[in-house]
Parts: C-alpha cells; structure tokens; sequence
C-alpha cells in the first residue's frame, strides 16, 4: 500500500529536483569583477594610485579581450559600476562594448577608486626599492594598515586639488592603506551595490587592484596576513556566484584564497599574477 508505481517516482524526483533548481537559481547571484588593463604607468612601473593615466595599447587589448571571454561563457549584466579613473571607465567601455551592454546603466564612484598611493604617487617602484629596499616598500605596497607617506594640499597629487572631486571631504594631510581602502569599499559596496544585487540584478564592476583586493577580503573574509600575498592580474575577468546571503560559492578552478574564479588561460593569469607582485624586486 506503500509502493509507488516507477512513473510517481519518476515525477516526484523530477519535480523534487525542479524545485531544487529553482531554489539553486533564486539564491544564486552572479558577480562579475575585472581589474582594469595595463595603464600607461603599469607599463612604465610608476605608483599610480589616483593619478589618472590612460591604459597602455596593451592595456585596450587586455580588455577587448577580457569581454569576449565575458561573453563567450555566456554571462550578462544589468547594471556596472566603476571608479572615477579612466584606466577602469575605459575598461568597463570595452568590456560593455564586446559583451553587447553598452545599454545598461552606470554608476562612477570615487570609493571605486585605486587607493591613493599618497607621497608615493608618480615614483618609479623599482627606484623607490632601490632608495627604501624592497621590504620597506612591500610594507607600503601590501601591508593591511600601514600607509605609505601622506601628500598635502599642496600637492597635485592631493583630491582636493582635482574638480571630479569637488564636493568630498578629504584629510589635509593624505594617503590610503589597504585598510583605508576597505572603509570606503565596503560601505559603498554595501550601501549601492548590494541592493542591485538583492533586487535581482547581475553586477558588473571594473575596478583597481586595490580596491578589489579590499572588496574580495570582504566578501571571501580573508585574513589580513593571507591578504598581503594576493595580487589581482590586470584586465582579467573574476567571476563570483554569491549566495543568499551574500556568501561566495566555491568556484571549481578558483585560485586560493578567492573563491571567484578567473576567465581564461589559467597559466597566463598566473603569470600575470606574478608580474604583478615582481613589480617591485
Ligand atoms: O600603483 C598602483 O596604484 C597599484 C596598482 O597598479 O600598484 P600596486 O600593485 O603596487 O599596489
């Protein structure tokens, strides 16, 4: 009396899975990051920071291609964000260009920003090596809370001297480290970016090194010593499926400690992960 005939079986277990499905689709959301392509002062191997240099032709080429890969594994987006730099606005341009979006909506942000490299803007990393050695300057580089020297008004370098912006309040004497970076990441990450999220939307943001070193210790909860040794690789799409909740699905392929997995040759993002960090030697 308790049998079920093959067919009920079948039905229930389709219909068991289709609910399953359906619950794996709702609490799934895709977020697709890229790091802009090489700058002009990536090339030229300059602390770049807020100073607002073009992408090398490198750089352009990274990009088209970063959108195709975004394309060729079928993913989309409703709504971008960026930084009010253009090394990312132009990466985003050609990342919407190659993924056909250059519809969609898109919010430019100055929390998006690379993290403001203060005294050391516009220095030659390897000369500021050679004057300060190498660990100085990876404690500059890559430790959590120690920033590097600050600028002043006086200084070019220096927000309150720059009209994109006018309206914000920056210290007088200043400069960002990692950890100052996450307190204006996160919040507008929180603030702006997580109700697009919420609301359905699939998320595109084209950023900086830095500030999506910020954004992925948040979202993958990395610790502050295991933060100093990752680097992001230049114009390389980062692909997240975050939970319900916000919470990175483990990705098959991703590269510790991410979660979010890269888009394409996995050697030649691993090398470019290295040139990155050999930057200064
Ligand atoms: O110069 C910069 O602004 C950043 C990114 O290019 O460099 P680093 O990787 O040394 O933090």
């Amino acid at each position: 009396m308790f049998a079920l005939s093959r067919a009920s079986v079948r039905s229930v277990s389709r219909s068991a899975l289709r609910s399953f499905a359906a619950v794996q689709t709702a609490d799934k959301h895709t977020l697709i990051l890229v790091r802009h392509g090489e700058s002009t002062w990536n090339l030229e191997n300059k602390f770049t920071g807020w100073y607002d240099c073009p992408l090398s032709d490198k750089g352009h080429e990274e990009v088209k291609e970063a959108g195709r890969l975004i394309k060729a594994e079928g993913l989309s987006a409703d709504i971008a964000f960026t930084s009010l730099l253009q090394r990312a606005i132009r990466t985003l341009w050609h990342v919407l260009e190659q993924t056909g979006l250059m519809w969609i909506p898109v919010h430019k942000a100055w929390e998006l920003n690379e993290r403001h490299y203060g005294a050391l803007q516009g220095l030659d990393k390897q000369e500021t090596v050679n004057k300060y050695g190498k660990d100085q300057v990876l404690v500059w580089r890559r430790s959590y809370d120690i920033p590097p020297p600050t600028v002043d008004k006086s200084s070019p370098h220096h927000p309150s001297n720059d009209p994109r912006y006018a309206g914000f309040d920056f210290p007088e004497e200043f400069t960002e480290s990692l950890a100052t970076t996450l307190d204006r990441v996160v919040p507008f990450w929180n603030k702006t970016v997580v109700p697009e999220i919420k609301s359905g939307k699939t998320v595109m943001i084209a950023a900086h090194g830095n500030s999506l070193r910020a954004l992925v210790k948040h979202l993958d909860g990395i610790d502050e010593a295991t933060i100093a040794e990752l680097n992001i690789p230049t114009g390389t799409p980062l692909i997240y499926e975050l939970d319900d909740n916000l919470k990175p699905i483990p990705q098959v392929g991703a590269i510790a400690p991410l979660q979010g997995r890269y888009l394409g040759d996995q050697d030649a993002i691993r090398a470019r992960i290295e040139g990155v960090k050999n930057q200064t030697k």
